[in-house]
């Protein structure tokens, strides 16, 4: 392009540009540099506009990120002592380890003595005979012997060397000749000295060692006398190849493309250490793959590792990214190394306010639960732990004689009956009459949020500033804010049941949104962790979760909230043996793998036992424990009244349709929405059943359930003459 083309080009830019309305100015200077000027590599595609800019490239080459101060603070300060150092359990059980070690060697060894020195006295003739022998051929040079016969089978060749070793032989047996005749000059005097000198016990302590010398001497070599008192097992170190073969099995195909590459795409942050009884390794998955993608195939990996499943445990880090992932490799299956006690099954006191002892992690980490301000949840299938890991909870509680403890058990089995020595409430079975006391004990506890809370209000800003139970306002038992702790074990039982479960489930979501500020503890197990046995409330609201193993993702989410499953903390990976292991999940800020600690029924009735004592000593045994009525309350402790206030006299029986009809014209704030099934069970604390009813309707017979007039007025009359005498 030459100049004037230059120059017209210029011109028609300038005019183009003038008719714009947004008119914006443009440096023509800068514009023919621009065409002149070498390509910018900053410039976007589309040139023009963007070469005034400086469009910035996405990949920037200036350094980024937190200055060098910022990463020095922010850097992971190492831990100055090993963990297991650190952590009071981990070094007691250390020790326990080394003292059980040593005491069992000394004592195998001890029981064998007598056969080791039988033995060995049976080998000393054996051993006499090699020592002789060895003498004889060390006086001889025997050893040299080979080398002379070499020399003579040479020949003539070799004259020269057979004359100079056959010196050297002769110097060696001279001198070698001498030793031995002077140890048997001087040795045999001296032993004949000792035998008839010295006194008996030094001669046989004499002739006891030279036995176990000789029959050592005389054992052969692939049968020792000793035989080992432990076999050690053998643990293969962990290593990174180790950790890339086992990815490698599981068929994740990201997995393989990195591994394929070299490796490249599986880091390790740091070095594969020991952590606990087990290898820790931090591992960074190739780019896409999750901690969740390796979990789900835990049993591959352990596979791939060649250790059995219950020592694999993978788990994501919660501050960092999805990939990156903790496999600690335990040197012996969780479920095989031997359960601690639990802490307080002998001596001690608990407190709810404080971190109760609940199990231990997989690296025998004490675990703490606190039970206050919260509630817990725990399910499972049947049979791998639920009621051991409720009934540790419960125990913490009885041994703080503070709280008030309602246990209700719907299996039958009687598992939490130590409790009931302790428990101001307490009933055991799956029947309809347990189920509807734990309702009424439910109800109490639902009342007892509105007492509560107004007590709580009324307390001056100085005694309560954060408007919630403290442990000093609990210590007051004129205030009544004490903690109330209800746990209902096999919990479907009521939630699932036709006439009681609707109000359960409703009272029991309440009392998980209100309780916790106000004292108030709900603890429930189930084995089954459905939509129609857990209310969605519950399920939503509950703060601490404890999943013992369950078979499938839904169960699993029941239980641990929604999508942990996705999350890769899956209950689903526990096997049959596990039992007493699951997550823990809102007892810390990660989900923990924890092992419950176990106490069986004996154990439970001691600890019981202690508690009673301890609430006595307070006076704080009350209910059920004390022999007094338990507290308990009725669905509506105006029904009798409103019912007969919307039933005349003169009707002597009404469907309970029609009755729920008019209650809810009365109240529609408690009764609207109510059923049949509702108002049946509502009337079953004052002993009264429904009947049938028969009525004819548009000329036509029906037959339905009923309530008689009759059986009201005489529940009424009976409450007021109880109430009256109370
Ligand atoms: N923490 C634990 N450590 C070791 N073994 C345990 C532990 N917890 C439970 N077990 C074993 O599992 C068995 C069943 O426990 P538990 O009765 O608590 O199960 P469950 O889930 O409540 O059963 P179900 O659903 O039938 O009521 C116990 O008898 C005990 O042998």
């Amino acid at each position: 392009m030459n100049h004037e083309d230059e120059n017209e080009l210029f011109a028609r830019l300038e005019s183009e540009l003038a008719e714009q309305e947004s008119a914006d100015v443009v440096d023509l200077d800068k514009v023919r540099t621009a065409r002149t000027a070498p390509p910018d590599e900053t410039s976007g595609p589309e040139g023009g506009d963007g070469a005034d800019d400086g469009a910035v490239m996405v990949d920037s080459p200036a350094v980024s990120g937190p200055g060098l101060m910022e990463r020095i603070r922010g850097a992971r300060r190492n831990a100055l002592l090993p963990g297991w150092l650190r952590s009071k359990p981990e070094l007691l059980d250390a020790a326990g380890w080394l003292i059980g070690h040593v005491g069992h060697t000394a004592a195998y060894h001890a029981i064998r003595t007598p056969y080791y020195a039988a033995n060995l006295a049976v080998r000393a003739p054996v051993g006499a005979a090699k020592f002789t022998g060895g003498v004889l051929r060390w006086a001889s040079d025997a050893e040299g012997a080979a080398q002379r016969q070499a020399a003579a089978d040479r020949g003539n060749a070799a004259v020269a060397d057979y004359l100079k070793l056959a010196r050297l032989r002769d110097r060696r047996v001279r001198w070698r000749g001498a030793v031995v005749a002077l140890s048997l000059l001087v040795g045999l005097p001296a032993a004949l000295a000792v035998h008839i000198l010295a006194p008996t016990w030094l001669t046989a302590t004499a002739i006891g060692a030279l036995t176990l010398v000789l029959g050592r001497l005389g054992a052969p070599a692939d049968r020792p006398v000793i035989s080992r008192a432990v076999v050690p097992t053998r643990v293969e170190r962990l290593t990174s190849g180790m950790v890339e073969r086992a990815l490698g099995s599981l068929g994740i195909a990201e997995v393989n493309k990195a591994l394929a590459k070299g490796g490249e795409g599986i880091g390790f942050p740091h070095p594969i250490r020991q952590d606990g009884p087990g290898w820790r390794a931090d591992v960074d998955l190739p780019h896409g793959v999750t901690v969740a993608d390796i979990m789900d195939r835990r049993d591959r990996l352990a596979s791939g590792l060649r250790r059995p499943v219950g020592c694999v445990w993978p788990e994501p880090v919660s501050d960092e990214h999805a990939g990156r992932m903790m496999l600690w490799v335990g040197h012996r299956p969780l479920n095989k190394v031997a359960s601690p006690a639990w802490p307080l099954a002998k001596t001690g006191e608990a407190s709810l306010f404080d971190p109760i002892p609940f199990g231990t992690d997989q690296r025998g980490r004490k675990v703490e639960a606190t039970l206050i301000y919260d509630n817990m949840l725990i399910g499972a299938i049947p049979r791998m732990g639920k009621t051991v890991a409720l009934r540790t909870l419960l125990l913490a509680a009885a041994l703080d004689v503070r709280a008030e403890v309602l246990v209700w058990e719907l299996k039958g089995t009687g598992d939490l009956e130590g409790l009931e020595q302790v428990a101001a409430d307490y009933g055991s079975g799956p029947d309809d009459a347990t189920c509807t006391a734990a309702l009424s004990s439910i109800r109490y506890v639902h009342k007892d949020l509105e007492r509560r809370a107004k007590v709580i209000s009324s307390l001056p800003k100085d005694t309560c500033p954060d408007k919630k139970v403290t442990p000093e306002l609990a210590a007051k038992p004129s205030l009544g804010l004490h903690p109330l702790v209800l746990s209902v074990d096999e919990c479907q039982e009521l939630f699932s049941h036709p006439e009681l479960g609707k109000e359960a489930g409703e009272l029991c979501t309440d009392i998980i949104k209100r309780g916790p500020a106000l004292g108030v503890i709900l603890l429930l197990a189930t084995q089954r962790p459905d939509k129609a046995s857990l209310p969605t409330g519950i399920k939503a609201n509950i703060g601490s979760r404890f999943c013992l193993r369950v078979m499938d993702q839904d169960a699993n989410d029941m239980v641990l909230g929604t999508s942990m499953y996705k999350g890769g903390i899956r209950a689903t990976t526990f096997t049959r043996s596990d039992k007493g292991i699951g997550y823990l999940v809102g007892a810390a800020d990660d989900p923990q793998i924890v092992r419950a600690y176990y106490t069986d029924t004996v154990q439970a009735d001691r600890i019981c036992r202690r508690a009673r004592a301890a609430r006595i000593k307070a006076g704080t045994l009350t209910g059920h424990a004390a022999g007094q009525t338990p507290e308990r309350a009725s669905a509506n402790t105006t029904l009798l009244a409103d019912i007969l206030a919307v039933m005349p006299a003169k009707e002597a029986k009404v469907w309970n349709e029609t009755l729920i009809e008019r209650l809810a014209e009365l109240r529609p704030e408690i009764y609207q929405g109510w059923e049949g099934e509702q108002l049946t069970a509502a009337l079953k604390p004052f002993g009264i059943e429904t009947v049938q009813v028969g009525k004819r309707v548009g000329g036509k017979f029906h037959n339905r359930r009923g309530i008689t007039r009759a059986d009201i007025t005489r529940a009424a009359a009976e409450r007021d003459r109880n109430r009256d005498a109370g």
